[in-house]
């Protein structure tokens, strides 16, 4: 694992408000990471230390395995998008990415081409800022991130405020520029349903600190429907369960309730199965976690007991 950006206990205090709590973060090569949190959470103040624009109140960063005072000479290699960028409206595509060029010293004039191209807008180059619908603009955007060849792209919710057509268009390229050029991505937003498609990691973050970290197969598990039942006797239930079918996948809960993973359409055999040996079955009910909710802490944490 090559690591690319990680935290230790970065803190940052607004005139006593604490935005960030001790936050221990890490991101490695290849992975595109979703940083979900409410509006509120930190992710801006978190992604504002990281580009430098903010100082941390306490804490480290290090970035591509340096620290200290070597970790300022790897900043060129992050691409940020904390910001949505001001473009200039009568400006075409490639006359905005020519200015950027020359304003941030890119020496080499053809990667504006390259870049367009990078992003799928080399047919629309000509085209004036103001004539792009909202997600050719923050492809745009993207381009301009990539235009000092970064390593690793940090984008603060770059799909906010897009129609399901720019979603998706920004969700397509941020997948091709991680296949295709083995681009580390961090991206935040504050729906999770809307990065659930395209990350391969997703790190939880509340009152300015990680609350959750997930793999996508972790959280796929998480958020599997499950059959909630309740029965008189969940010991005796269990040994019918297991004899009838086969694999049945489980959780016994507090309250003598029972969770079921798999056999999920068979419910009403499961109920009568039950019922003919004998067990009280009290309730019997689909539960379809929303892990939203639950991350977020909108709901009663013991919704996940
Ligand atoms: N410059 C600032 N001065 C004072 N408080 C700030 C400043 N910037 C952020 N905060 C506070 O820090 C906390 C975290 O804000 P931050 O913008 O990082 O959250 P966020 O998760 O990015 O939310 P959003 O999606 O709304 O931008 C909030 O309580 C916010 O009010």
């Amino acid at each position: 694992m090559e690591p690319i950006i990680q935290t230790y206990q970065l803190q940052k205090t607004f005139g006593g408000e604490q935005a960030l709590k001790p936050l221990d973060f890490s991101l490695q090569k290849g992975e595109i990471c979703a940083l979900i949190g409410k509006n509120g959470a930190g992710k801006s103040t978190f992604f504002k230390i990281l580009s430098g624009q903010i100082v941390a109140t306490a804490g480290e960063v290090h970035l591509f395995g340096k620290s200290g005072d070597a970790v300022a000479s790897q900043k060129s290699r992050l691409g940020f998008m904390v910001e949505s960028p001001q473009f200039f409206p009568d400006f075409t595509a490639a006359q905005n990415m020519e200015y950027f060029r020359i304003q941030r010293g890119v020496v080499e004039k053809a990667r504006v081409t390259e870049v367009l191209k990078l992003v799928g807008l080399s047919h629309h180059r000509k085209k004036k800022f103001h004539e792009y619908s909202m997600g050719m603009k923050q492809r745009l955007g993207i381009a301009l991130c990539l235009l000092s060849g970064p390593d690793c792209l940090v984008l603060d919710e770059p799909i906010n405020g897009l129609d399901a057509e720019g979603i998706k268009e920004v969700r397509q390229l941020l997948l091709e520029l991680n296949q295709r050029k083995q681009m580390t991505i961090l991206v935040s937003s504050h729906l999770l349903a809307e990065l659930q498609l395209i990350a391969s990691r997703f790190v939880f973050i509340k009152d300015g600190t990680v609350v959750e970290d997930v793999s996508k197969a972790e959280l796929e598990d998480k958020s599997k429907k499950q059959l909630i039942l309740h029965v008189d006797l969940p010991a005796k239930a269990v040994q019918l369960l297991e004899r009838q079918y086969e694999g049945v996948d489980y959780l016994l809960l507090p309250n003598k309730g029972l969770k079921l993973f798999n056999y999920l359409d068979f419910a009403s055999e499961i109920n009568r199965l039950l019922v003919e040996n004998g067990i009280e079955v009290r309730e019997i009910q689909y539960e379809s976690l929303n892990l939203e909710d639950y991350f977020l802490g909108l709901v009663e944490d013991d919704v996940y007991a």
